[in-house]
């Protein structure tokens, strides 16, 4: 357990909600202007396979504020089969990463009062990895069909955003999801 390697400001504990809380909603909070949190990672760590805006062979899993949640949407190709007709389960444990990794990111910077994005905000990036990802697979997801996953905020700590997740495809459930985010220790810069 090495905290002193978080890339994290001094002052954010005493700005978030307080640890073990769930963060809520701030005057502060002002993405809400349809741009994703992925838009707004740096370039450093705007590469991931999952959501990086700079991969050419990504995903580009972009999410979004949906009220107090989050949510993100896909549509796999042909490509991402299982079987034929289904969606690859590794597909949708990615999509669930992701949208658990941006949903922490935006909770971060919510409840730190700063605004992702921001030009003026010189405080280090807010950037978190998964440390634990788990997947309930509850129905076969259909191919050729969007899927919608929403985020929820279950707790924020200093160095760590606990995000649970819902995937649909139309009216259907088809996984629900679990994301522990850690900030990224200064080992992956
Ligand atoms: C930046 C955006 C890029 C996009 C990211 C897309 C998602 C990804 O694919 S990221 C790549 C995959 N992930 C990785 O490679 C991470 C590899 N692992 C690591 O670097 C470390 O183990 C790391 C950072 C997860 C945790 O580091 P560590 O120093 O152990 O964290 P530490 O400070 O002790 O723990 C912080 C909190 O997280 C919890 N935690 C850490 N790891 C885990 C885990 N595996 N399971 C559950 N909880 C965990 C701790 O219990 C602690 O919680 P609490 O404060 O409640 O006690």
């Amino acid at each position: 357990m090495a905290a002193a390697r978080a890339v994290v400001p001094a002052s954010w504990p005493e700005r978030t909600a307080g640890a073990g809380t769930v963060g809520r909603m701030t005057s502060h909070d002002t993405l809400h202007d349809g741009t994703a949190f992925q838009d707004h990672y740096p370039p450093d760590v705007a590469a991931c396979f999952g959501c990086g805006r700079l991969n050419e062979h990504g995903h580009h899993l972009r999410t979004t504020w949906d009220g107090e949640g989050t949510v993100t949407r896909f549509t796999p190709g042909p490509e991402q089969t299982a079987v034929p007709g289904y969606v690859y389960g590794g597909l949708i444990a990615s999509v669930i990463d992701c949208a658990g990794t941006g949903t922490a990111a935006g909770a971060a910077y919510r409840a730190a009062g700063r605004t992702m994005g921001d030009p003026d905000d010189h405080e280090p990036p807010l950037r978190f990895v998964t440390g634990r990802l788990e997947v309930d697979y509850l129905a076969p997801t259909p191919l050729g069909v969007e899927l919608v996953v929403r985020g929820h905020i279950d707790e924020i700590k200093a160095r760590k955003v606990v995000v649970s997740l819902e995937m649909a495809a139309g009216d259907t459930v088809v996984a629900r999801g679990r994301v522990i985010a850690v900030l990224m220790p200064a080992t992956m810069e």
